[in-house]
């Protein structure tokens, strides 16, 4: 494990919390894409090497509608950046962590994803990301 590579935090709206955030940071929302196959709509801002992902749900079977509806916005998982996902993934099953998708899924922002269950990490949600390159 590397870095912690963004903080996601799960919103009613995107644009409208994006606005808030770029106040905050007083750095614009450099980035928004949608990734369908996880059912969200993504918006990136940087402040320093720190980066905050808001993520908003584009239907109701999204993982973020189904957060939001029990626990309202808020932090919604940390990110790790890793060299090699795949040996992360085995390592990690061999300690006996939960992964919730043990074949790395496209993700955001030209990455490679996979998440371990809060379950296992003392209620967090954790995920994995290695850059595409
Ligand atoms: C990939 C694009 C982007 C990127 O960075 O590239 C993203 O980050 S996408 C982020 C959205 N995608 C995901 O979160 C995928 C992984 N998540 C899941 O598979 C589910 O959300 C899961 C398994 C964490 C929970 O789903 P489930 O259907 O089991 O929902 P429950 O409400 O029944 O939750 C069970 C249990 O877990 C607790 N929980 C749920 N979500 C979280 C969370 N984000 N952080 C901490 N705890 C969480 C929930 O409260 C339940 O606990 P309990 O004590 O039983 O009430
Ligand atoms: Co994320």
């Amino acid at each position: 494990m590397n870095k912690i590579e963004h903080i996601g935090v799960a919103v009613n709206s995107v644009k409208l919390v994006g606005d808030i955030y770029q106040k905050l940071l007083n750095t614009p929302v450099y980035k928004t894409e949608e990734v369908a196959t996880e059912g969200v709509l993504t918006a990136f801002l940087q402040s320093g090497p720190n980066k905050i992902e808001l993520l908003e749900a584009t239907n109701h079977d999204s993982p973020i509608a189904k957060f939001l509806a029990k626990k309202g916005e808020g932090i919604h998982h940390i990110a790790f950046e890793v060299t090699d996902i795949v040996a992360e993934i085995k390592r990690l099953k061999a300690e006996g962590f939960v992964l919730l998708n043990e074949t790395p899924k496209i993700g955001a922002d030209n990455k490679l994803v996979c998440f371990v269950h809060p379950k296992s990490a003392s209620g967090v949600l954790i995920e994995l990301c290695q850059e595409i390159i």
